[in-house]
């Protein structure tokens, strides 16, 4: 099977391309390519197929050419990935199966709008994150409060005080199974200055990454908006503005904005290849 493996701030992915949907990816061989040890090592899998070629209701295929099928390391599918659809899109473009520019990229959180040269950064609209209130994590005994952002997919955006280095995130934060029924990505952030902040995540399905592109765009909305006890944003209009997210990974970019926010930052395609016959 034909590979390419790629980071975006260091979340890493294994490519597989798949346009004619030939390939049975079970959650097995997921999280054998996954494995850091045993296999090629990855938080994810990105399956690049037509979407032609996959039984999408039309919401969701659109005018896309490609389907973005992602798997988190544990075999389990997730409705959107920010960084996996950066570096899935510079895929695209490398392999000449899609010009630079703008073009939307079919999810299963919706249809993204991607721009990006021949080289370089990668933006993707991500849509609007949406603020849901309150809930909390808890680390070692320590509780945080958060706020719960859905980016199509589920985060709680926890603000902390102290240093972020410290936080132990070698097991999952507790958090609430009643308000996450489906897990939630939990960030942990505190500002470092203007629109500026840092953060480190666990992801649903992956432990502790690097970066989480839908948690960079959940912790700057979390940021740049002040709640109400009740949970009830305490401005009518939605915040606006560049913000600037480091990651232990690298650093990225979140403009917030009207009905949208973009997410940009490094797409790095570093190998390809092909694993042997029978180890799969
Ligand atoms: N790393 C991704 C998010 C991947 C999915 C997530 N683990 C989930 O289960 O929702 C990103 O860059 O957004």
């Amino acid at each position: 099977m034909r590979f390419v493996k790629g980071h975006g701030t260091e979340n890493d992915f294994v490519i597989l391309p798949d346009p004619d949907g030939a390939l049975d990816l079970t959650a097995e061989a997921v999280v054998r390519l996954c494995d850091r040890r045993a296999g090629i090592g990855a938080d994810g899998v990105l399956r690049v197929v037509r979407t032609k070629a996959t039984d999408l209701p039309e919401d969701l295929a659109g005018d896309a050419e490609w389907f973005m099928d992602y798997r988190n390391a544990d075999g389990g599918v997730a409705e959107m990935c920010g960084n996996g659809a950066r570096v899935f899109a510079r895929y695209l473009v490398d392999a000449g199966l899609a010009p630079p520019g703008e073009w939307n990229l079919a999810t299963r959180g919706g249809l993204r709008r991607v721009t990006l040269g021949a080289s370089g950064d990668v933006s993707v609209d991500m849509g609007a994150p949406r603020l849901l209130g309150w809930s909390e994590a808890s680390v070692g005994g320590e509780v945080f409060q958060g706020k719960r952002v859905s980016v199509g997919n589920p985060h709680l955006a926890c603000a902390v005080d102290g240093p972020i280095a410290g936080l132990d995130l070698s097991r999952a934060p507790g958090f609430d199974p009643a308000a996450f029924p489906d897990g939630v990505n939990v960030e942990f952030f505190r500002g470092v200055g203007e629109r500026h902040v840092e953060m480190r995540v666990y992801e649903r399905g992956s432990g502790e990454t690097r970066s989480c592109g839908t948690g960079t765009v959940a912790v700057a909305l979390a940021a740049a908006t002040a709640l109400h006890a009740d949970g009830s944003p305490e401005e009518a209009a939605p915040p606006q503005g560049d913000w600037t997210v480091d990651v232990p990974g690298g650093r990225v970019t979140v403009t917030l904005g009207h009905g949208t926010s973009v997410l940009s930052g490094p797409a790095v395609l570093v190998a390809e290849g092909e694993t042997r016959r029978g180890w799969l």
